[in-house]
């Protein structure tokens, strides 16, 4: 499947625990930081969102369509959330900048759905 990456910054993925009401680093290890890309797929006009751990093993922790209609929250400068089907994700950017060229990305694709 040929897919474009739209942009690439790096982030702390998290997810939010509903029962504790915390939100949680997502993958298996301590090292927190992914880089995080959005890919666009032109031959059927879809969107994902996809971060991987910036250490050795590259863990996937985030692979996340992006849907048509799909509300992104910037809540403040440097943390960004949405909700999906099974759980609500959030990205804690290292800088204000990087935050900007995320949302940039992801707003375009929401447009453009
Ligand atoms: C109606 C709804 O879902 N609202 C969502 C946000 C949202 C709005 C619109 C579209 C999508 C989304 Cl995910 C919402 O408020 N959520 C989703 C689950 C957690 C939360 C519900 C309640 C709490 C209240 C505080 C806020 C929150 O979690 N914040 C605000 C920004 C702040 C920034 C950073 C993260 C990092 C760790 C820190 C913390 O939890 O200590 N933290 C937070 O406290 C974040 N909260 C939320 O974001």
């Amino acid at each position: 499947m040929s897919e474009s990456s739209l942009c690439a910054v790096r982030a702390t993925v998290l997810l939010y625990d509903d029962s504790s009401k915390r939100w949680v680093p997502a993958g298996s290890d301590a090292t927190h930081v992914s880089r995080v890309q959005i890919y666009h797929n032109a031959t059927t006009n879809t969107f994902r969102v996809v971060g991987r751990k910036l250490q050795a093993d590259q863990q996937v922790v985030l692979n996340c369509p992006i849907v048509k209609g799909m509300k992104y929250n910037q809540a403040t400068a440097t943390f960004h959330q949405w909700r999906d089907p099974k759980q609500v994700w959030g990205l804690n950017f290292g800088n204000k900048e990087d935050a900007a060229l995320f949302a940039n990305s992801m707003t375009h694709a929401l447009e453009v759905l």
